[in-house]
């Protein structure tokens, strides 16, 4: 059988072949069956009929009778009867009738006549010989009966023909019923098949098999249903599981985009943070290494952003972050990298540089840019850059190298006063350790009482008597010995140190004047210096005044000394707070006056009491030169605008007496005392004498 073929073909083809097994047999079986039976009953009736004629000849032959002997003979009811013959016990013929064939001459031999006197021959003949006996047993003579049996042999093959007719009829029936049964097996069957291959083709585990019957198939086809029922329960599971599986997935790389921005980028400013700054300067190193090429690392960090922050609060903080990281950038080249390494500092990364006038054209871009104020919600503010650089391979081969002397430059560059830039130089870094380590000790230089007030006193120029003291900071440490302020103020400031370190400087002056006064002194001024951190807090006036009112020292004994910069960097609100001060009745004095903004237009709108002339214009002013006509400038406006000029740094008698013939209603200086400790300047404001330095100019 082709194992190949269909089920439907291997069905026909079963039922087709049983049918040919039981038919073909069945039917030679039959065929044999017919002609056995045909001629067996054939040589019965023809033995029988001899036995009849024989019976009846016994007396034609006893009476030697041949005419009814033959009458016998011609009555026989045998068909087909070809001759029979009535031989005498002599073996001679007695009576015989014919119908074609020769009678034979003389009685044959009963041995040729085999069966039981019965011979069939090949000449399709039935030869019988019929022994005629009289009662007593003896043998009268013999019958001889000729039959053909030609007409009986082809009668039986006409039966065999249309048995043989039969036979493939069925056959052919078979084969139309096995094409018509073999439906309902190998229907079902098929169903499944297509059904099972549209499964697989549309992945649709919602089809059902028809459950026609409750045999074999029936079952097949239930379990093909319950097969079906458990794969879409496991594929709807699978399903569900793929898509939490995808869902997790998402989420997962998801997290995995949001863990690389969160680890590489800076959230604010969307800027790459430190880590990706370093990989970036890093690659950089390594590419500029091996094309023989100079890097520009770049520190920038923005001038007072702390104050901005403390004083207008974060929001507006990350306002102006935002808004400088976009100026910052809009002046860079695509392959330029520019990070946010937190706070307010950020790192530009220039590969490709030719020499420092390369560098220096794209930082004097960057400082011009941020000349112009940002405006941050209601806020119009103002904010520069201190930039420091270190170059690849001369000021380090490394990133961090690099990126320590790029930050070095920096505080350098913030050094010289900021809004500027400084290249790395090998010098700086003792500084740069310095500074570290004084920011570090300023920590506890408060608790450990490493800090003193030391005093400095204002001259009258009317009466050349003291007038009033500055108080000024000095840091007494075990080790360093004493630091100057100028090196340890900055820090202060940057390190937001200078609000605790601030209200302590005030609380001692307003204690150490209510101790003097109760001592004796007559009543003066008091002047602090106050930060621009310091002044940014909300609540000064009112922290100043609990201090005023604590010590019972009246606000307008406090004078308080503001830098030009300071009050300039947001206008709007240095004159909300100035007012605020003015309010509760402090002094309020600008500071190293000149060496700012000089404005005007903003002098008036602040509510000030007077100003300092910077000590830098002093030194010359009696000599003829610019700083003389700065300075009567200087006391020409402050007239105008009804404030009190104090001049700083006077040293010599010819700057007091220039200053005194102008006009200038108080001098600071060396000439009269440097700033000296409480113990010193107390004898000193108990006097009523003319100040020191004065008192040989009015001897
Ligand atoms: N925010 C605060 N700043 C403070 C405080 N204490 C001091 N400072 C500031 O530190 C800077 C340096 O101060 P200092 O070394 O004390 O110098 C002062 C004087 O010594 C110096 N001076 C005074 N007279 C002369 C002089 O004739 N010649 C000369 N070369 N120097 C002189 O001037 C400084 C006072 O300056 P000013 O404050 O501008 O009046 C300085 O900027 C201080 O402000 C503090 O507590 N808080």
């Amino acid at each position: 059988m082709n194992w190949r073929a269909s089920l439907r073909e291997k069905l026909i083809t079963i039922i087709v072949l049983t049918c040919l097994f039981a038919i073909v047999p069945g039917m030679l079986a039959a065929g044999f069956y017919l002609r056995s039976q045909t001629i067996d009953n054939l040589v019965e009736n023809v033995r029988a009929q001899a036995r009849l004629m024989a019976l009846y000849s016994e007396v034609p032959l006893s009476f030697e009778d041949n005419n009814v002997a033959r009458d016998i003979l011609r009555k026989a009811q045998i068909d087909h009867l070809q001759a029979a013959v009535l031989f005498d016990s002599n073996g001679q013929p007695f009576a015989s009738v014919s119908e074609s064939r020769n009678t034979p001459a003389t009685l044959p031999s009963i041995e040729v006549l085999r069966r039981d006197h019965v011979i069939l021959t090949d000449e399709d003949a039935l030869l019988v010989l019929e022994p005629v006996t009289r009662q007593d047993g003896l043998v009268l003579g013999h019958l001889y009966i000729d039959v053909d049996l030609a007409p009986t042999y082809r009668q039986l093959q006409q039966s065999l023909l249309a048995l043989s007719a039969i036979g493939v009829l069925l056959i052919l029936f078979s084969w139309l019923l096995a094409l018509r049964l073999q439906r309902y097996v190998s229907k079902p069957i098929l169903h499944l098949a297509t059904l099972a291959s549209a499964v697989s083709k549309n992945d649709d585990f919602g089809v059902r098999a028809p459950v026609a019957s409750e045999d074999e198939i029936g079952t097949l086809a239930r379990s093909f249903n319950h097969m079906m029922s458990v794969i879409g329960e496991r594929e709807r599971a699978r399903d569900i599981a793929v898509n939490a599986l995808q869902d997790s997935n998402d989420r997962l790389e998801l997290a995995v985009k949001e863990l690389h921005v969160l680890a590489n980028f800076d959230a604010l400013t969307e800027l790459p943070n430190r880590a990706l700054c370093m990989d970036r300067i890093s690659s950089a190193l390594l590419r500029a290494s091996r094309e023989k090429k100079q890097v520009a690392v770049i520190f920038l960090d923005l001038d007072h952003f702390k104050e901005v922050n403390d004083s207008l609060g974060h929001g507006i903080g990350d306002q102006l972050l935002k808004m400088a990281a976009q100026r910052l950038a809009e002046c860079l080249r695509p392959g330029d990298t520019l990070a946010r390494l937190g706070g307010d500092e950020f790192v530009l990364l220039l590969e490709e540089i030719k020499d420092e006038l390369n560098v220096s054209a794209v930082l004097n871009k960057l400082l011009s840019e941020f000349a112009r104020t940002f405006t941050v919600g209601d806020y119009v503010v103002s904010t520069t850059i201190s930039i420091g650089i270190a170059i690849y391979p001369s000021d380090g081969r490394d990133v961090h190298t690099l990126m320590r002397n790029a930050d070095t430059a920096m505080y350098k560059a913030k050094e010289l006063g900021r809004n500027t830039y400084q290249f790395y130089q090998p010098e700086m870094n003792a500084k740069s350790l310095r500074r570290l380590s004084l920011a570090t000790e300023l920590r506890d230089a408060l608790e450990r009482d490493q800090l003193e007030l030391y005093f400095q006193p204002f001259i009258d120029t009317v009466y050349g008597q003291i007038c009033g003291v500055e108080a000024l900071l000095r840091w007494h440490h075990p080790i360093m010995g004493s630091v100057s302020p100028i090196e340890f103020i900055p820090i202060a400031e940057n390190t937001g140190m200078i609000v605790p370190i601030g209200q302590w400087v005030i609380e001692q002056s307003v204690k150490r004047y209510a101790e003097w006064r109760r001592k004796g002194v007559k009543p003066l001024r008091i002047a602090v210096n106050i930060s621009a951190v310091q002044f940014r807090q909300v609540d000064l006036a009112e922290q100043i005044l609990r201090v005023t009112n604590q010590y019972g020292v009246p606000p307008s004994a406090l004078e308080l000394e503001l830098t030009e910069s300071l009050l300039m960097r947001d206008v709007e609100s240095a004159t909300a707070q100035l007012r605020r001060l003015k309010a509760l009745g402090f002094t309020l004095v600008i500071d190293d006056f000149g060496t700012g903004y000089s404005s005007l237009s903003y002098l008036r709108r602040f509510p000030l009491d007077g100003l300092k002339i910077d000590r830098s214009f002093i030194a010359e002013v009696n000599r003829n030169t610019d700083d003389t006509a700065i300075t009567l400038a200087i006391l020409s406006m402050a007239r105008s605008l009804r404030l009190h000029v104090t001049a700083e740094g006077v040293e010599t008698r010819e700057q007091y007496e220039f200053l005194t013939r102008h006009g200038c209603h108080e001098t600071q200086g060396y000439l009269f005392s440097p700033p000296i400790p409480e113990a010193q300047i107390l004898p000193m404001l108990l006097q009523d004498k003319p100040a020191p330095g004065l008192q040989e100019i009015s001897q």
